[in-house]
């Protein structure tokens, strides 16, 4: 199932609905994103509706220097990977700007599969790791480098409100293992790297992050970014892209 969650274009003031995409038509749901699927009936056109990020969670963990560039040895895997946590207010949806943060110059986009998780999980081995997995969307992990602490913390250059577009829908079928990311900034290609070339897989990922804190359904993993990502300015639009997944497409903004 592919379920995305929107609002429609002729109710902008009524909430937030999930709907699970069927032949290019979004057929309404109930019910929230975990609860079994139960159809109202009414069916949407993607041009009639505002598509919203997928979920909103209660932690996003993103993943650094997880990708080995194509050609590059694979270094060993680590005991634990560069992780850090974005705050809420980076999650935007398909569509909405990026705005940069004042003198924050040097601003890139990542491309990433973004894991959504199921079910609350602990101590989850890597054997295990599938059953906590919702499913899969498409993440834009954007980055100010020129934030990042001279000490060597991301905290702040990865924390900016609007750093973490998703979507547009969650794939609860999707198989991570032969995902193939993309990125391209204002059409030119920029990014095209497969997830074989990930140093610590998915299913290892959440073991060692449901290791020392329990993961909540909805909470999201970015599980790094291929070679390739690139700088984007104000009045650049990126799309960040995993093939079966869709496409992410947001314009960047000047600082308002
Ligand atoms: O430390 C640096 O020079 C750069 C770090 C980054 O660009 C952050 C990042 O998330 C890159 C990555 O995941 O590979």
């Amino acid at each position: 199932m592919k379920i995305a969650r929107f609002v429609p274009l002729a109710e902008p003031a009524s909430p937030a609905r999930f709907g699970v995409l069927e032949e290019g038509l979004l057929r309404e749901l109930s019910g929230g994103l975990f609860d079994p699927p139960a159809f109202t009936g009414r069916r949407f056109g993607l041009a009639d509706v505002r598509l919203l990020a997928p979920v909103m969670p209660r932690h996003i963990i993103g993943i650094g220097k997880n990708f080995t560039a194509p050609g590059e040895p694979k270094p060993p895997e680590p005991d634990m990977p560069i992780l850090f946590f974005k705050p809420l207010g980076t999650v935007i949806g398909p569509g909405d700007p990026i705005m940069l943060p004042n003198g924050a110059n040097r601003v890139k986009f990542e491309s990433e599969v973004a894991v959504v998780i199921g079910r609350t999980a602990r101590r989850i081995r890597p054997e295990d790791a599938d059953g906590v997995i919702f499913g899969c969307t498409v993440a834009n992990d954007v980055s100010a480098l020129d934030l990042f602490h001279p000490e060597g913390h991301w905290t702040i250059g990865k924390a900016c409100d609007t750093f973490c577009p998703l979507g547009p829908v969650i794939d609860t079928a999707f198989d991570w293992r032969s995902a193939r990311i993309r990125a391209s900034v204002n059409g030119v290609p920029k990014q095209d790297g497969a997830m074989a070339d990930i140093i610590m897989p998915i299913d290892r990922l959440i073991a060692c992050i449901s290791g020392f804190m329990t993961l909540m359904p909805g909470d999201v993993i970015l599980t790094g970014t291929p070679a390739g990502a690139d700088w984007v300015g104000a009045g650049d639009v990126v799309t960040c892209a995993v093939d079966g997944l869709g496409e992410l497409t947001n314009p960047v903004a000047a600082p308002a």
